[in-house]
């Protein structure tokens, strides 16, 4: 099986994103959306992406964002990754891509066979896909909500290279999902935290160790 690659979500600290890093995380995530218990500032996600510059690719989790937003996260926070977790249509991602100069990583919800066929356009239009959970019903995050889906929906699924898994991994599933979904990358946040926000230096070496097989 070729190497897993890792993406620890919604660092928000020097010591975790530090914790990722020294894991081997592959991609670390600052998340920009005033909702969340995982929001940053640009200049706070900025700051924590030059920490990490060299090291892991620096992804930036926007949700439908306008073009002024996109502007200011570009400049303050150079990702080398924009990640789309809103209802972005895939004309919308493929103008996001085109205006930033940035690879994009579209976010997309599963919870029936049925969301899996929205899945090529947005395919031949992104420069990666994340396949997460929808949200639970009363949910007021459309990510980081700790849930997984039925991940043998995507037994027959051609999907393309590099395509994330996440949604309610932790390092007591992720192998299991790997395994049976067939996929090598994924991306965690609620599976690695102590509380929503609160991430663990811990609870990620575990995650990273786990993903790669020495759980
Ligand atoms: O994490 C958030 O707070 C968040 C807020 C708004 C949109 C997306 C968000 N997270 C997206 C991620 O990339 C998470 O890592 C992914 O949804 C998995 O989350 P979890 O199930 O908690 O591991």
């Amino acid at each position: 099986m070729s190497r897993v690659s890792v993406k620890i979500c919604g660092l928000g600290t020097e010591a975790t994103l530090d914790a990722a890093l020294d894991a081997g995380a592959d991609l670390v995530g600052f998340v920009h959306f005033a909702r969340s218990p995982r929001h940053l500032a640009l200049d706070d996600a900025g700051r924590l992406a030059r920490r990490a510059r060299g090291r892991a690719a620096r992804v930036v989790l926007l949700v439908d964002p306008d073009d002024a937003l996109l502007a200011a996260a570009v400049e303050r926070v150079d990702p080398d990754l924009i990640q789309l977790h809103g209802r972005e249509s895939p004309e919308r991602v493929a103008a996001i891509r085109r205006a930033t100069g940035r690879p994009v990583m579209k976010a997309l919800g599963i919870a029936t066979a049925d969301d899996l066929f929205g899945l090529p356009a947005y395919a031949a239009v992104a420069d990666r896909l994340l396949l997460d959970a929808k949200p639970p019903p009363g949910a007021t995050l459309p990510g980081g909500n700790g849930v997984s889906f039925d991940w043998g929906l995507l037994a027959q699924a051609s999907l393309p290279a590099g395509t994330m898994l996440s949604g309610g991994l932790d390092a007591r599933n992720v192998a299991e999902a790997l395994a049976r979904t067939g996929l090598t990358a994924v991306d965690v946040s609620s599976g690695v935290e102590v509380r929503p926000g609160e991430k663990d230096v811990g609870r990620i070496a575990a995650f990273v160790a786990a993903a790669r097989g020495r759980g």
